[in-house]
């Protein structure tokens, strides 16, 4: 049984003050939970956060991460600088560092690699743009992300990779893919995964959904049949909305 992993992927958003305010409102509100909640503050909110959430179910995670273990790499966080702030998962290649930081597909590939050996779990995001959609190219550039993305990783390894779909169109702007497109997208993405290694790996993979999720559309993007989660942008930054999003 695949058990839900819900993220809020805060941005560049939040400083260490608003990080602590999030974290007291919304741990007065989370009770048992069936699903795994994690938040990915900035960089600069993790240690303050990780000492918040000692004790708590929820999760964190980071919003990008080097590829590499150390050196001169100015600007650049690593796996283990993470690991000493207790992250357990960090996003790769979200449509924001493609488009806006240039990353490829093959320095995506390496952080998802050096993620996995350092035992965090890549959230690895795929999606096409509107354009691609309208030129019925959505299908061939998710796969073309995934098969890259997951080059070089081992079926073991692959079965920790938690992938989000998230519509580059969807993102930030209010649309929703409906819930049967981000299904069709998911089940192929699925099926993606079975091709690449196994069905027993593909049934266990944890796929996410991404764009505009918000507490009126939950429910009905979790109850498809492909869809185990959400990476969720603007509504996780008030822990009012984001709560009712995981108790949807
Ligand atoms: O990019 C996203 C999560 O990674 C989605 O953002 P929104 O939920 O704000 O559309």
């Amino acid at each position: 049984m695949r058990i839900p992993i819900i993220a809020g992927n805060w941005k560049m958003n939040k400083n260490k003050k608003d990080t602590k305010k999030f974290i007291e409102d919304f741990e007065a509100l989370i009770g048992d939970t069936e699903v795994e909640v994690v938040i990915c503050p900035p960089f600069t909110s993790l240690d303050s956060a990780s000492q918040m959430l000692k004790n708590s179910s929820v999760k964190l995670g980071a919003q990008n991460m080097s590829w590499e273990d150390h050196g001169a790499f100015t600007g650049e966080v690593s796996p283990e600088m993470l690991l000493e702030q207790q992250v357990e998962f960090v996003i790769i290649g979200h449509s924001e560092r493609r488009q806006i930081f240039s990353e490829t597909d093959d320095r995506i590939n390496k952080k998802v690699l050096k993620a996995l050996e350092k035992e965090l779990r890549p959230i690895l995001c795929v999606g096409e743009t509107l354009e691609e959609r309208e030129g019925e190219k959505a299908f061939e550039v998710v796969k073309n992300q995934l098969v890259q993305g997951l080059k070089n990783i081992s079926g073991e390894d692959a079965s920790k990779v938690v992938v989000a779909y998230e519509p580059v169109w969807a993102i930030g702007t209010g649309k929703t893919a409906t819930p049967e497109d981000a299904n069709e997208m998911a089940a192929f993405i699925r099926n993606t995964i079975k091709e690449l290694y196994t069905e027993e790996i593909s049934e266990e993979m944890i796929i996410q959904y991404g764009g505009s999720v918000k507490p009126g559309n939950v429910e009905e993007i979790m109850n498809q049949t492909d869809i185990d989660g959400a990476l969720v942008g603007g509504a996780s930054l008030e822990a009012k909305d984001f709560i009712e999003i995981v108790n949807f």
